[in-house]
């Protein structure tokens, strides 16, 4: 059987990842896995050993080991039973990256990586709108100022790390443009 598609969706925090994934899963029929939100589930379940260890690391704006967040990945594409995955916030440092590749690396096949570029500005904007009833943790200024330090030492590197392998395909999420008209220019690159 072939092995499982996978395109990670990168961009500063806010940049509109989640926002387009779920027009691609409309529109392409991929599966969205967001590691954030997975990570939530997991700290949210009483039961967990992680819960609270996951707490202060997403408080802090700081990424969680990877042998947590890859697990719940592999565990929800195993669960999900389908073969095209969006993974959305991953892989967003070197941990993340090399964990991928020793846990995932021969089970799934990387197509490519979808990069959301915004300006921080326009990004702390829309966080700060979307904190007003998000209910997250990291959704207000302090968490977000330690999100973009770590998106700027940790996660730009990463995308950098693709872009040598040309596998990034850019698009501008940025200032002014709506959410519709940011897709048009996604749906270029899934067809
Ligand atoms: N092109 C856009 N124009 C205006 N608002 C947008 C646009 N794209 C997304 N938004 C809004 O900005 C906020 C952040 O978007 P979204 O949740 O998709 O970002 P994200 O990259 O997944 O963020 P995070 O990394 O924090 O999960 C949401 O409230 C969303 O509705
Ligand atoms: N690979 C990841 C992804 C996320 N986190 C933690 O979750 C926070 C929220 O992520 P979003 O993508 O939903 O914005 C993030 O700031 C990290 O604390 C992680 O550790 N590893
Ligand atoms: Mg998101």
């Amino acid at each position: 059987m072939a092995k499982p598609r996978v395109v990670f969706v990168l961009g500063a925090p806010g940049s509109g990842k989640g926002t387009q994934c779920e027009k691609i899963v409309q529109h392409f029929g991929y599966t969205h896995l967001s590691a954030g939100d997975l990570l939530r589930q997991e700290r949210n379940d009483p039961a967990s050993e992680v819960g609270q260890l996951i707490h202060n690391y997403i408080k802090e704006g700081k990424i969680v080991p990877v042998e947590i967040t890859c697990g719940l990945i592999e565990k929800a594409m195993v669960k999900s039973g389908k073969s095209k995955f969006l993974i959305d916030g991953f892989p967003r440092n070197h941990d993340n990256l090399s964990g991928w590749n020793e846990q995932m690396g021969e089970k799934a096949e990387v197509a490519f990586v979808l990069f959301v570029e915004c300006p921080e500005e326009v990004c702390t904007e829309r966080i700060l709108k979307r904190g007003q009833s998000s209910g997250r943790t990291d959704d207000n200024i302090e968490s977000l100022r330690k999100r973009f330090n770590t998106y700027t030492k940790e996660t730009v590197p990463i995308v950098r790390h693709y872009d040598q392998l040309e596998k990034v395909r850019k698009i501008n999420g940025g200032t002014g443009r709506t959410p519709d008209e940011v897709f048009e220019d996604v749906k270029q690159m899934f067809q």
